[in-house]
């Protein structure tokens, strides 16, 4: 088993990574401080493959569960309201531990309700899908979709522990390891060139789910985000790299009601259009461009958005979190595995970039 720490003063945890530790949750809940007074929240899909596994390991330890329906439209304040219920009819109380079972969408959701019943209580992270393996699971961002805008009610939160069961990816289908790869690929093009030269050299046994190709992944991600918190907890200036895609993914996962691109796919395509206003501005040479387009588009295709699309993403831009004083912020790429935070990008050339779209 490998044992990461996010050194945050007493808000600190650790990461614990190995195939089939979901055998093992008992004692290392142990490890964290948690024995008993457990809830579980989960979704359908997550609860069938792996819900027994914990009850009966922790047995009398949980008083309760919560199963979600799966997807990006549990993340909201509705779906919140159901799980406060439910806490209370199980008697949850400040003493309670929640536990989130599965991927990002339960884990921001599981978050914000620890951060939010009775003033705040423990979470512990049991990520189980590659994306958030590699990213939602630590950081302490937590949070729901409000209005159709992305995570933009939420709080800094962290969890007691992450507890990372790399044999649970085995019930993924290939779009999801695809989804969770973006994050990855992302790590590389902000922090690790050689990391992001090693992805595409190893990319089919990396969906063939080849054990040490993924603990490889996992650890290297989480290794470089860890870093990065562990600077910024609060997103006061370097946490912004991470979010490289992300002013024009979140605009794209929000169209048709998150209904046709997943996060880590829109955020592909949010890091295509990125690097190309990036070459625009002249700051990468075409030959990078090239490259950072024909090794993200073997994740996901390059996509023309109609101009009804084109202005709802502009409108999810416009209300993006980073925004300063009126002015869109983007994290662009400069060169290979670096990337800067621009608060001067004129708007027209975001629009053109829509626009022209991205070419292979
Ligand atoms: N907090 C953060 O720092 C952070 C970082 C990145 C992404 N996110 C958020 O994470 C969310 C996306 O997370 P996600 O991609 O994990 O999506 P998800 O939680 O919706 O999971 C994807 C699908 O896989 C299913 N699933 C999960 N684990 C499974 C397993 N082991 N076997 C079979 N099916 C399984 C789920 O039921 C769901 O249908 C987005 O809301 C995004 O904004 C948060
Ligand atoms: O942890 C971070 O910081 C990130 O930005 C990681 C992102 O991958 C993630 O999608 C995050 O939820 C985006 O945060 P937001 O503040 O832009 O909503
Ligand atoms: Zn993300």
């Amino acid at each position: 088993m490998d044992v990461l720490s996010v050194d945050l003063k007493d808000r600190g945890y650790n990461i614990y990574i190995d195939k089939g530790l979901l055998r093992n949750i008992d004692d290392i809940l142990l490890e964290c401080g948690i024995d008993d007074n457990i809830f579980i929240i989960s979704d359908r899909n997550v609860a069938k493959h792996y819900l027994d596994i914990l009850l009966s390991k922790l047995n009398t330890k949980v008083t309760g569960y919560c199963i979600l329906e799966p997807g990006e439209q549990s993340k909201s304040i509705d779906t919140a309201k159901k799980v406060y219920e439910k806490m209370l009819e199980a008697g949850c109380n400040r003493k309670t531990t929640l536990i989130s079972l599965g991927g990002g969408v339960v884990g921001d959701l599981t978050g914000f309700v620890a951060a939010t019943f009775m003033r705040g209580i423990n979470f512990v992270q049991v990520p189980t899908t590659l994306l958030s393996q590699v990213d939602s699971s630590i950081g302490g961002k937590v949070g729901v979709n409000f209005k159709n805008y992305k995570n933009i009610i939420g709080s800094f939160y962290q969890p007691k522990g992450v507890i990372i069961d790399t044999e649970t990816l085995k019930t993924l289908d290939e779009r999801e390891i695809i989804n969770g790869l973006g994050e990855v690929f992302k790590y590389g093009l902000i922090m690790d060139y050689d990391f992001f030269l090693w992805l595409n050299d190893n990319l089919n046994s990396i969906l063939k789910l080849e054990n040490n190709y993924i603990m490889n992944i996992v650890k290297k991600s989480l290794n470089i985000k860890k870093i990065i918190v562990q600077k910024d907890e609060k997103e006061s200036n370097i946490r912004k790299v991470l979010n490289f895609g992300h002013t024009i993914g979140h605009g794209i996962e929000t169209l048709d009601d998150f209904n046709t691109f997943k996060h880590g796919e829109a955020v592909v395509l949010g890091m295509m259009l990125e690097s190309l206003i990036s070459t625009e501005m002249g700051l990468i040479d075409r030959k990078y461009y090239i490259k950072i387009i024909d090794s993200l588009s073997r994740l996901v295709s390059p996509v023309k958005f109609s101009a009804f699309e084109q202005k709802q993403i502009m409108n999810a831009i416009k209300h993006d979190k980073k925004n300063e004083k009126g002015k869109i912020v983007l994290v662009l790429p400069i060169g290979k595995g670096r990337v800067n935070i621009y608060n001067n990008v004129d708007e027209k050339l975001i629009e053109k970039s829509l626009k022209d779209g991205v070419v292979i």
